[in-house]
């Protein structure tokens, strides 16, 4: 079980008043669920991801995570690759772990399952975006993460190639059973992705409507039942609607 009490986190301001990014919050999450958390830019949602995963220490609050040992159960992944350009794919992703041959073994069984299976030797900078992200996916499911945190990680992707990501994503996630917490503006991504979506308040962020998505998967963004879900959500709560993405084309309403 994942159990976060956010009472307050704030930033240091120029002008001596602190900004109080997250206020409230409170969010669990069960072994192996997928939750989505959506809100409007500035809401606090990497705010969020940063505590949970240890990297903001400066929190009123506490993140407990049930069986976990350490940081290394927590895998990431950012809105950037963030790959070095000087190592190779197979490097890269074996930086998290260390060449053990199980680790290795292990990478080459999943850069395989994401068709990166003939470019282990490769640079990142002689990939496109997409199998970049592939191989910052690969990077976050190696450690066999107990708790894995993604901040908007396919975002400023082409349709099929974010679809083909978040398949990638789902695939792994239901083989590994570990908990995702996945941010996103984008309100039907996180319908297609997600066993429950929890939505945030504008800043100072808190979670103020919580919404179990019972669809089968696999399923995508552009799917009727996902489009439908949405259309009943805003009807319901037309408040959400401001600062997410919500139309097919991508716009917003900002
Ligand atoms: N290091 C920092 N110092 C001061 N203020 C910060 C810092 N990081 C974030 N903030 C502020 O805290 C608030 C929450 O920021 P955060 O990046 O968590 O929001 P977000 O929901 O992830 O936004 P976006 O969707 O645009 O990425 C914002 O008002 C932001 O300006």
């Amino acid at each position: 079980m994942l159990d976060i009490v956010i009472d307050r986190k704030s930033y240091p301001d120029r002008g001596g008043v602190p900004h109080l990014a997250l206020a409230g919050l409170q969010l669990r999450a069960a072994p192996g669920e997928f939750v989505c958390v959506v809100g409007p830019s500035g809401c606090g949602k990497s705010t969020l991801l940063n505590v949970v995963g240890g990297l903001d220490r400066d929190v009123d609050g506490r993140v407990q995570l049930a069986g976990a040992d350490s940081a290394r159960d927590i895998g990431f992944m950012f809105q950037e690759p963030r790959l070095m350009p000087w190592l190779t794919v197979l490097e890269n992703v074996l930086l998290v772990t260390g060449p053990s041959p199980a680790a290795k073994l292990r990478a080459r069984e999943l850069l395989a399952a994401m068709g990166l299976g003939d470019v282990l030797d490769a640079f990142p900078g002689r990939l496109s975006g997409g199998m970049q992200r592939r191989v910052a996916l690969a990077r976050a499911f190696v450690i066999e993460p107990k708790l894995l945190l993604m901040d908007e990680p396919f975002v400023s992707l082409d349709v099929p190639t974010a679809n083909r990501l978040r398949a990638m994503l789902v695939e792994q996630w239901q083989r590994s059973g570990a908990t995702v917490l996945f941010v996103t503006h984008d309100l039907r991504e996180a319908l297609a992705l997600a066993d429950r979506v929890c939505f945030l308040s504008r800043s100072p962020g808190r979670v103020v409507l919580e919404l179990p998505v019972a669809l089968p998967r696999p399923r995508l963004p552009d799917d009727a039942a996902v489009q439908a879900l949405q259309a009943n959500l805003l009807a319901q709560h037309p408040e959400l609607l401001a600062g997410l993405t919500t139309f097919p084309d991508g716009t917003t309403d900002e």
